[in-house]
């Protein structure tokens, strides 16, 4: 048989119908649901009087329009809480059992929810109303982000229409330095290829440094193959994902578990398959990454200086890098670390797990917030998550060192909840994205990896973690 890659195995074993040009009928295995994209699916789906097709495909959670302090006092925003009320009545009336409401143990930001709780898991397709569901891929699954039409779509027939993308590889041969992170290969590659240059692809990471990552540095990773402009990215299975899985809530169990993981582990693209376009990159030439513009792609290493739009030659990026600056409110030259910050952000989908926070603390631990920085919030990705860091300690480290210690949820990693910058403030964050306003309006984003956003927090600028 012809050797295939990963994606092509997962497409082809979805397959419901194909039609003569090449559009195809996909079966989903799992679908994630939150507040933001659900609401008009199901009033579609009630007004048509049809039920569900597989409520149990479906894990539902609360994330983008919770709060993520004074529980107590609820949801005091008027749009978040009709936003959250919906869901709840959405999920009640349709009967959906997997549910993590509110306030519940397990809620949290969907895309950590699922893998935590082994919802998602390899050899399926997922999809959710929203981009990042490219995150999931991290454990050779087939995943992406749809839009609300076709949410609607899934639910009334656990399908969708959908054309093959094209295969890209990127790998990472080598081993990464001290302190490099899933983060930091990720705003590379996005500043290397372009926010575009995975446009029209499944992108699979392979390589030395990538089979080294654990599952939360995949998830990264494949968080963030969205920004460079591919709907989904993809690892392949190893040991370090079947050990993942094994014994969370939704995993299979005893002889299924047994026949799941002989599958599963035929779930990598085979010796000789050929990709439609190929990177490599060197490990070893990653230094920590810090984005100077308002796109993931505008980024350089913590000891570069910020780029000079003269020296462009490309009129259109100039004029980018033009506005970018201006936004940013950043001088072409000035280096990085003595951009001082306002705000720090640690959480969101892209870098709220417990490994994030557990390299948060190890930087924070024993030093302070900087008298120039006004607020550090740390956001766990789930209640999971927020519970496994208390009992390691790692919130009393935080605490010690004068950063806010919060409850789940997407909080400042875009503003549709009361977690927002002001105008004009700089924060170092987490987070995937850095267009303009997306932290609250004039709000000045910069990526960057856990370890890079706890330096500047003590240090009160961008500063090279490995010197402090
Ligand atoms: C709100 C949602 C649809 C959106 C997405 O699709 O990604 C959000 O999660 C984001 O990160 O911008
Ligand atoms: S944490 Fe951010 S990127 Fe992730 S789902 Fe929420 S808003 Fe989107």
């Amino acid at each position: 048989m012809k050797a295939q890659t990963l994606y092509e195995k997962l497409w082809n074993s979805h397959i419901v119908q194909q039609q003569a040009d090449g559009t195809v009928l996909l079966y989903i295995d799992r679908h994630l649901v939150h507040e933001v994209t659900s609401p008009q699916a199901f009033e579609g789906l009630k007004l048509a009087h049809r039920p569900l097709w597989r409520e149990q495909s479906i894990v539902a959670t609360a994330d983008h329009n919770t709060p993520t302090d004074h529980w107590d006092k609820g949801i005091t925003d008027p749009i978040s809480k009709l936003q959250v009320n919906t869901l709840d009545k959405n999920i009640h009336d349709f009967g959906v059992e997997k549910y993590y409401p509110f306030k519940n143990i397990n809620q949290g930001i969907v895309h950590v929810v699922g893998p935590e709780q082994g919802a998602t898991l390899p050899g399926m397709t997922v999809v959710c109303g929203d981009s990042h569901t490219s995150t999931h891929g991290a454990f050779g699954a087939l995943a992406h982000g749809i839009g609300t039409s076709e949410v609607e779509h899934v639910m009334a027939t656990q399908c969708i229409t959908a054309k093959k993308s094209k295969t890209m590889l990127i790998e990472i041969t080598g081993k990464l330095k001290p302190c490099i992170t899933a983060k930091d290969i990720a705003l590379y590659i996005i500043g290397q290829i372009g926010t575009a240059g995975g446009t029209g692809y499944a992108i699979e990471f392979g390589g030395e440094a990538i089979r080294n990552l654990s599952m939360e540095g995949r998830m990264t990773l494949c968080n963030m193959a969205i920004e460079a402009g591919a709907r989904s990215g993809l690892v392949a299975v190893d040991q370090t994902t079947i050990d993942y899985i094994k014994d969370r809530h939704f995993a299979p169990k005893g002889e299924l578990w047994e026949q799941a993981v002989s599958y599963w582990k035929t779930l990598v693209s085979d010796a000789g398959a050929s990709f439609d376009k190929t990177y490599h990159f060197n490990a070893e030439d990653i230094e920590p990454q810090v984005t100077w513009g308002t796109s993931p792609e505008m980024v350089i290493a913590v000891n570069q200086q910020v780029p000079d739009p003269d020296a462009e030659t490309d009129p259109v990026k100039r004029e980018g890098m033009q506005r970018a600056l201006q936004y940013m409110g950043l001088t072409a030259g000035t280096p990085v670390n003595e951009i001082p910050v306002d705000v720090v952000f640690i959480g969101s989908c892209t870098n709220g797990r417990i490994e994030d926070l557990r390299i948060a603390a190890q930087v924070a631990k024993g030093r302070h917030k900087a008298d120039n920085v006004n607020r550090v919030l740390i956001v766990p990705g789930s209640g999971r998550v927020k519970q496994q860091a208390e009992a390691e300690g790692l919130d009393k480290i935080f605490t010690a060192a004068g950063f806010e210690w919060r409850e789940p949820g997407c909080s400042m990693c875009l503003a549709m909840n009361a977690d927002r910058l002001q105008p004009h403030e700089r924060c170092a964050s987490t987070s995937n994205r850095n267009f303009e306003g997306r932290q609250g309006n004039g709000g000045r984003t910069h990526l960057v990896s856990p370890a890079m956003a706890a330096a500047a927090a003590v240090t009160g600028h961008f500063t090279d973690v490995r010197h402090i």
